[in-house]
């Protein structure tokens, strides 16, 4: 697949949301992060104003919720007109049913894990998904230095995915920039989220362009995409 742009409202003025929507039409989806204040010290938006956002922009929404008791909430996101929902699988109560809901209400089921959080214990899970969000910063904030640490991870990952021979889209959020694009890119991710590093530029859809660029030539000189 080729690579994706999705460009996180948090960092965004959240009094002319629906203008910042407009600001990165071209972007593949429009990442929009919420927070309870109790899974993540921070608190921003929730299904009403997904409601709005989903009338104002054409770009598909994905949405991450940074939220406690995701089995009870997600299916609402999904209601409220989400293309991606993604849900934290620490919080998660039964990951499985809760996916296999959000397919069956129409969106794309993502599953997002922390920094310390590893992959392994949930290989037999990734058949149930269309997308894993590897975390590059601990949730919360926007605006955070990205986690080389996490590398690893992400090659790890997409070493699983071939393996298993999955389509699933692999997501990396947290200190996506011009410096970290590639490094991501080349470990193996396929969809970027960028926060300041979109909403902190001049012009932002030129931004999420120049993004893009950068992801496709790293990707096209990956091994990963040519050794399997
Ligand atoms: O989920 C989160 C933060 O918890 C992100 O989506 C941030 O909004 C990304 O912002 P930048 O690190 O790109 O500024
Ligand atoms: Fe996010």
């Amino acid at each position: 697949m080729a690579p994706q742009i999705s460009p996180s409202i948090l960092s965004a003025d959240f009094a002319r949301l629906a203008e910042e929507a407009k600001a990165v039409e071209g972007a593949d989806w429009l990442h929009v992060d919420v927070m309870d204040n109790h899974f993540v010290p921070n608190l921003t938006l929730g299904v009403p104003v997904v409601e709005s956002l989903a009338r104002a922009t054409d770009t598909p929404l994905d949405c991450h919720l940074m939220i406690e008791e995701p089995d009870r909430w997600a299916p609402q996101y999904v209601e409220a007109g989400a293309g991606s929902v993604t849900f934290h699988v620490e919080a998660a109560t039964a990951p499985v049913r809760l996916a296999r809901e959000i397919r069956a209400k129409g969106a794309r089921a993502s599953m997002a894990l922390r920094p310390a959080t590893p992959i392994e214990p949930y290989e037999d899970l990734l058949p149930e998904l269309d997308m894993l969000l590897i975390m590059t910063v601990e949730p919360g904030f926007g605006g955070q230095a990205f986690l080389d640490i996490m590398l690893p991870k992400i090659r790890r990952t997409r070493e699983l995915i071939s393996r298993h021979g999955l389509e699933l889209w692999l997501q990396v959020d947290g200190g996506v920039s011009a410096s970290t694009i590639e490094q991501c890119a080349d470990a193996g991710a396929d969809v970027f989220v960028a926060g300041s590093a979109v909403y902190g530029a001049s012009d932002p859809a030129e931004a999420v362009r120049a993004l893009r660029k950068q992801a496709e030539a790293a990707t096209s000189k990956a091994s990963w995409l040519h050794d399997h």
